[in-house]
């Protein structure tokens, strides 16, 4: 199969044998994780051990949490962090070409302490997380970060044998990730008209881990088609992010998606699995092929923020004003996955 891929529908990958020594069962994982990563940069993960009640108190945590006053969890307002970490409220958000809708988020990452030596030389994504004053609220949401980083590490195993490595191949730039769990709330909204293209991209790590209560998420196959993917329950839904995508040249392929506007409520959990902010992310030679482009370099971290800067209000602000300088290497919004090579109109 190519990138002209017309799938309609995601694998699912079971990796549970990522946890075991058994080198055959590992390679046949590896196998369906290559597969998928090349040929559609989506899929269904079962068999990655977590306990359904950290799904159960993940979503019972963001609930209380959303539902309290604006005033209460404006206190822990993402503008007022140095290192991208709090409430994110309605109308933050501005992907280019968005109409506005009525979603609100609350970001966090590892949660570092505040005297970690990046956090304190200013570093815009690492540091201590803005916790809320809710019971309960850090240790469900605590819990169920560690967990799910757990997964991300097997699955890096996983796709560092699809990729021919050793399983321990990128661990050297795993030691402290900006790694975000967002908790996003779509909240019920009789009005909400939806759009094709609004609100498409690729995500800016190395993949994605995700949990939601409710269908919405589509993602555009080789053919430019736009496919709904509908919660698997107990299945993580995982994509390829950019840097997989530039570390393999391409060969991976951070996949186009958007969320289509619904009516009905909906939470939704994206665990961005990233390597340490100063990896210097370049295509590995092994996938660098004579005649063909090379893709540009990129620092993790430098991408992450500058992407993530384009989209939030308050840090356009401190561009604007001056105190918030990009690095000159800041590619635009939408420079990966299937939309750029289509320059699909948005
Ligand atoms: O809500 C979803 O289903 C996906 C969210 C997403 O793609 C993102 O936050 O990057
Ligand atoms: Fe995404």
């Amino acid at each position: 199969m190519s990138k002209t891929n017309a799938f309609t529908s995601l694998p699912i990958v079971d990796i549970s044998a990522l946890r075991g020594t058994d080198p055959v069962a590992r390679a046949r994982v590896a196998a369906e994780l290559g597969d998928a990563a090349r040929n559609i940069g989506f899929l269904y993960v079962t068999g990655h051990g977590m306990a359904p009640s950290l799904f159960d108190d993940l979503v019972a945590a963001a609930t209380e949490f959303f539902a309290r006053p604006v005033d209460e969890k404006m206190k822990v307002y993402i503008g007022q962090s140095t290192n991208h970490r709090g409430y994110v409220p309605v109308g933050e958000e501005v992907f280019y070409g968005a109409s506005k809708d009525l979603k609100e988020a609350y970001d966090l990452a590892e949660d570092l302490p505040a005297d970690d030596a990046d956090y304190v030389a200013g570093n815009p994504m690492l540091g201590p997380n803005q916790w809320p004053e809710l019971p309960g609220f850090r240790t469900r949401v605590g819990a169920y970060y560690d967990a799910v980083m757990s997964v991300g590490r097997d699955l890096l195993h996983g796709f560092a044998e699809a990729l021919g490595q050793a399983p321990d191949f990128f661990d050297e730039f795993v030691t402290k990730p900006p790694s975000q769990l967002r908790l996003v709330h779509y909240p019920f909204n009789p009005e909400a008209v939806d759009a094709t293209g609004i609100g498409a991209h690729t995500d800016y790590e190395c993949f994605t881990l995700l949990h939601v209560t409710a269908p919405g998420l589509e993602v555009m196959n080789g053919a430019g088609e736009w496919i709904d993917i509908p919660p698997l329950p107990g299945a993580f839904v995982v994509n390829i992010g950019d840097m997989l995508e530039t570390w393999t040249n391409g060969l991976f392929t951070a996949t186009s998606h958007r969320v289509r506007k619904v009516q009905e409520e909906r939470y939704s959990f994206p665990l961005f699995f990233n390597v340490d902010y100063y990896t210097r992310v370049a295509p590995l030679p092994a996938f660098i092929r004579e005649g063909e482009p090379v893709r540009p370099a990129l620092v993790a971290g430098e991408h992450l923020h500058a992407q993530t800067a384009q989209s939030f209000t308050y840090l356009r602000k401190r561009i604007e004003a001056g105190t918030l300088k990009l690095p000159e290497s800041a590619l635009g919004l939408s420079s990966f996955g299937q939309e750029a090579r289509q320059k699909i109109a948005r």
